[in-house]
């Protein structure tokens, strides 16, 4: 009998659990510092928003789930250190008892954590992360305090845009300020991003570019932050700038990727072979850019976990990479990428082309039409399709972001998708749709 221990019960986690757990002969043992299991923080800005109803339905899973398949569960329970020599894991209970779970193979599933602005103030009372589930309870119990009025976001990027909104929707002043000049930068190019700025700044969100926080100021809570360029009232900070692995646990015995994620190959092993990563933790291979890099997503996070969880029973399976691929809907405006954009793949060194179409889904003697808006980013050499970015404001878009991901795992070239048989009928469809008028019209 193997058995595995598994720290870090959240996405990665569970997957890995649940890929072993349906082999037999096999013992695991899973170690968790929350007491819940498998929150999808995604929809902590649709419930803090108020778009759906309860927080309830945002856990997919529960220990009794893992319990009956034969693994041990042990909850509110922290890893304190592991002595990887001996093949020992040690770690407290919230109670303060001393645990230890010897291992066969080893699963880090240990995430990642938000990354803190380091000014002066940050300790003030009233500014939050929102990672977990027990900081989106807080957050929405603040946002019912009428006194609670001026909603300062720190961080465009997912997460900040999307509680943005959440709090516009709960009736808040908001003010969104990123160190960039504008939204959600990482994955779109500013094509894209001006049209989801005017959609804020029309929803009543107040928009600060380029603006650098450089205190947090307030006797015991927060009461203002200080930028670059002003003063501002605020009651309330959620900090969203990004997330770093979380490496404390094997941080000085395993190699790390530059950010300090563990270094993985394309089984999950890390550079001990009974020691596999997976998730937020750990690093991805990146089909778009043909290496390692680092891409924190719930969709990686589940894949990873399994990768390993198959691995470890002894099915030696290869991750196929991932693309990255992401999704945003911002009062009804819709957006989908997957691998790089243009300014995105210089930072990699990629050297791109694009090309670029405003088209409408349908013909236009349909009465009822879509918009639809589309870049393919390709690399200008071997002309392989190395990215793309959709929106709409009317339609959801979201499955054709998938072919451009299978696309870029399978390395096909702008030319080749040009000629792509994609059916006509116009309840659906142009003859020639706006996939294959982009690809025909690249330079
Ligand atoms: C607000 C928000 C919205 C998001 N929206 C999306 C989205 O729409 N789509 C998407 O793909 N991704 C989204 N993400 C990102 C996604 O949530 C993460 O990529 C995903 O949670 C990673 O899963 P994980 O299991 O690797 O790590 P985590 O979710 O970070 O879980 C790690 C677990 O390890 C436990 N742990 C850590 N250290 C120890 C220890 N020493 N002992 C015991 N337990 C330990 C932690 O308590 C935690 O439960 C979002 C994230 C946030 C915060
Ligand atoms: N819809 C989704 O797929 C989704 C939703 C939420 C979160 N996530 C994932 O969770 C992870 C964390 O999300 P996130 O929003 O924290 O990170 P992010 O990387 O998406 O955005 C961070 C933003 O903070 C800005 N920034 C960095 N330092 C700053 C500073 N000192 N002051 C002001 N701005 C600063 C960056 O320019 C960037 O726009 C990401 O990997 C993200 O992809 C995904």
């Amino acid at each position: 009998m193997t058995k595995t221990v598994i720290i870090g019960t959240n996405h990665a986690g569970l997957a890995a659990a649940n890929a072993i757990l349906d082999h037999s002969g096999q013992e695991v043992v899973m170690i968790e510092r929350n007491e819940n299991f498998s929150y999808l923080s995604c929809g902590t800005a649709l419930w803090v928003g108020r778009q759906i109803e309860s927080v309830d339905g945002l856990f997919y899973t529960n220990r009794e789930d893992f319990e009956a398949k034969g693994a041990k569960v042990r909850t509110k329970t922290t890893v304190e250190n592991i002595d990887f020599e001996g093949k020992v894991v040690h770690a407290v209970t919230q109670q303060g008892e001393k645990v230890e779970e010897s291992y066969d193979k080893l699963v880090l599933a240990t995430g990642s954590v938000p990354i803190s602005p380091k000014v002066p103030g940050r300790e003030l009372k009233n500014i939050t992360f929102m990672k977990k589930y027990e900081e989106g309870q807080n957050i929405d119990q603040m946002f019912e305090h009428e006194e609670i009025k001026n909603i300062a976001v720190i961080g465009a990027g997912y997460i900040g845009v999307e509680m943005a909104e959440a709090a516009k929707r709960r009736g808040k002043n908001v003010l969104l300020f990123d160190a960039l000049d504008r939204c959600l930068p990482s994955y779109y190019d500013p094509w894209f991003t001006d049209d989801m700025d005017k959609n804020l700044a029309e929803h009543g969100i107040e928009l600060h570019y380029g603006e650098l926080v450089k205190e947090y100021k307030g006797t015991d809570k927060v009461e203002q932050i200080i930028t670059e360029k002003g003063e501002y009232e605020v009651d309330l900070v959620i900090n969203a700038i990004g997330f770093s692995p979380n490496n404390q646990l094997a941080k000085d015995h395993l190699e790390l990727f530059a950010n300090g994620a563990y270094l993985v190959d394309r089984h999950q092993q890390t550079s001990d072979p009974d020691v596999y990563a997976v998730g937020d933790c750990a690093t991805v291979y990146s089909n778009a850019l043909q290496g390692t890099t680092y891409i924190a997503l719930a969709s990686n996070a589940l894949r990873t976990g399994r990768v390993a969880g198959e691995n470890i029973v002894g099915n030696s399976i290869e991750s196929p990479g991932v693309q990255g691929s992401n999704g945003i809907s911002i009062f009804g405006h819709h957006m989908v990428s997957t691998g790089y954009s243009v300014e995105s793949a210089a930072k990699f060194d990629l050297d791109v082309k694009y090309t670029d179409i405003e088209d409408t889904q349908k013909p236009e003697f349909m009465k009822e039409n879509d918009d639809v808006k589309l870049r393919i980013v390709y690399e200008a050499n071997s002309r392989r399709i190395v990215g793309a970015q959709m929106s709409s404001t009317t339609s959801d878009i979201s499955m054709a972001i998938h072919m451009f991901s299978l696309a870029i795992e399978r390395q096909v070239t702008i030319d080749e998708l040009g000629m792509l048989d994609t059916f006509f009928l116009p309840h659906f469809n142009q003859p020639y749709n706006y996939i294959n008028k982009a690809a025909l019209a690249a330079e």
